[in-house]
């Protein structure tokens, strides 16, 4: 508002004097706020449009941040994890920092709109037109909210299905100092897997969305079965494409 003022001053100075002028001046000053403001929204809602999103969903351990990674070097996916997103939150002191760190460290789910505007955020202001958007939604309180503030739907949903110990097992020998990667927080992000993150799964499974993979095996093996779901998708994601990522037609064409 006060950069629209800024810009405005020139016009507004030589109303000034004129008392009666001013509530227009300032209606006029709204209009112009208002419609720069749709015009953003509705730049944002044709490029959210026009995108490809995958989500990918799974237990604690499951995979899905390795799967990602081997997804983005083969198909030119941009990788946005939400647990990143948080955890990049926290190390910048930013304003909901230390809640978020209290949530994580009890293996909780963070306010569904603190995290969908970070995505958001990510996704405004990146030149990437497919995106793999991992750890989200973890219940249907965060699908809703990013149906609510994005204004659509994934084009499709993985889900790495993986045995509890397993799960458990790679977790503890992540090794990567992550708050969360203890026994006591793992049963705690195990239970909200069941409780929260599973309803999601099943209403992605009753739209006809979810592509459920196992997640037992060999990295390469899991891949493997991923790259399968993508050749599916050759079409839309053609459509999405990439000028600065052809590898994505190629891939597909080798299959
Ligand atoms: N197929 C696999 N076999 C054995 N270990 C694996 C396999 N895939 C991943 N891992 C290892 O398991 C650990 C967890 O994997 P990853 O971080 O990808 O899981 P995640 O689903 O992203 O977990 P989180 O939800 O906690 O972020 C990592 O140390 C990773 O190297
Ligand atoms: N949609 C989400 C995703 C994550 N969190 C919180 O972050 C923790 C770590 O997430 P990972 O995907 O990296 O495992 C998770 O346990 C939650 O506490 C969240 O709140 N909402
Ligand atoms: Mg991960």
């Amino acid at each position: 508002m006060w950069r629209q003022l800024r810009l405005l001053s020139p016009f507004v100075a030589p109303l000034k004097s004129s008392f009666r002028q001013v509530p227009y001046t300032w209606s006029l000053m709204e209009t112009f706020s208002a419609d720069t403001a749709n015009m953003a929204e509705e730049k944002s809602f044709s490029r959210m449009k026009n995108l490809f999103l995958a989500f990918v969903l799974g237990g604690p351990g499951s995979g899905k941040g390795t799967q990602c990674e081997r997804i983005v070097e083969t198909y030119g996916f941009t990788h946005l994890s939400a647990g990143d997103l948080l955890r990049r939150e926290i190390a910048s002191n930013s304003e909901h920092g230390a809640a978020i760190l209290d949530i994580i460290k009890e293996g909780k789910i963070v306010p569904s709109n603190v995290t969908v505007k970070l995505i958001q955020r990510e996704l405004e202001s990146s030149e990437s037109s497919r995106f793999l958007i991992d750890g989200f939604p973890r219940s249907d309180e965060n699908r809703i909210a990013f149906e609510q503030i994005i204004g659509r739907e994934p084009d499709l949903v993985l889900f790495f299905d993986c045995p509890e110990e397993e799960m458990v097992k790679r977790v503890l020998s992540r090794n990567q100092g992550r708050v969360d990667d203890n026994i006591e927080t793992i049963k705690k992000r195990l239970t909200v897997f069941q409780e929260l993150n599973l309803p999601v799964v099943n209403y992605y499974a009753e739209k006809g969305k979810l592509h459920k993979v196992s997640a037992v095996g060999t990295v390469d093996e899991i891949f493997e079965r991923v790259q399968q779901i993508f050749s599916n998708y050759k079409c839309l994601l053609d459509q999405s494409s990439d000028e600065n990522f052809p590898v994505m037609s190629t891939a597909l064409h080798k299959q």
